[in-house]
């Protein structure tokens, strides 16, 4: 794979929690190429090290050992000025959705845009609209996250998430609150941003729905990878 194919890319990749005696190694030598525009699905055991790693991918966490390279950016001692630009870059879906409880569906959508600091709000608006009627959700765009089930917010944050046009999204059992008619959608919008725009996605679930749909399956135990499977899908 040439260079510009590869969205991330670590090698010797360690990381440990604590200090003195409680240090505690929760990632182990993980070496990973990951094309870009592939749907990847990264399963293991409770503690197994999936969060830390998709936090680190993530630059949401600083780089101790070995490297990370995202979206042709070293991670290892990048400036906060780098690591913001490059968060930029990148969308987050993560279990505690996070959403703002005084604005609405929409607006909370919008955000998303705001943090990339494109803030024309006809375009603002309409993006998020937009984006919410792909998730199914139309109808409530001007509903506040307490007017809104548990799966509905989570499908706020994954608007928010997806709404800027992210190059890389990390998400962190995304689909947990969803059925599956809805997860399914969630799942064929980021295919189809992988081979529409490139965008790499790399998602931790333990939905085997999702898992024979994947381009590629990471396992991790014990902070080390364990398997590495590459599928036709
Ligand atoms: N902030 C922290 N301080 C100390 N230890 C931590 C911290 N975060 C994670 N760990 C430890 O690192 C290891 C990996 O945790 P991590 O959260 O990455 O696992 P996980 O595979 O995401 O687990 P889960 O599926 O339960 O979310 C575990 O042993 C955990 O206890």
């Amino acid at each position: 794979m040439a260079d510009d194919d590869i969205s991330i890319r670590t090698s010797g990749l360690n990381h440990w929690f604590g200090t003195g005696e409680a240090r505690k190694q929760a990632l182990f030598d993980i070496g990973l190429r990951i094309a870009r525009g592939s749907f990847i699905v990264m399963v293991g055991p409770s503690g197994s090290g999936k969060t830390t790693l998709l936090t680190l991918l993530g630059c949401l966490r600083e780089v101790q050992e070995g490297s990370v390279v995202l979206l042709g950016q070293e991670l290892r001692h990048a400036t906060t000025a780098q690591s913001v630009r490059l968060r930029r870059r990148l969308g987050f879906i993560f279990q505690a959705h996070n959403l703002h409880e005084s604005l609405t569906a929409r607006q909370n959508v919008m955000m998303g845009l705001q943090v990339k600091g494109r803030l024309n709000r006809e375009t603002a608006d309409e993006a998020a609209a937009h984006v919410l009627s792909i998730l199914g959700l139309s109808d409530r765009l001007d509903y506040l996250p307490a007017n809104l089930s548990g799966g509905q917010n989570q499908r706020v944050a994954i608007g928010r998430a997806l709404v800027g046009n992210p190059d890389v999204v990390l998400a962190d059992e995304p689909t947990a609150a969803l059925d599956w008619e809805t997860a399914a959608k969630v799942v064929d919008l980021l295919k189809q941003l992988g081979q529409a725009r490139g965008t790499t996605t790399v998602m931790v679930t333990h939905d085997n729905r999702i898992l024979d749909r994947a381009d590629r399956i990471l396992t991790l135990q014990d902070g080390r990878l364990v398997a590495d499977d590459s599928r036709r899908v």
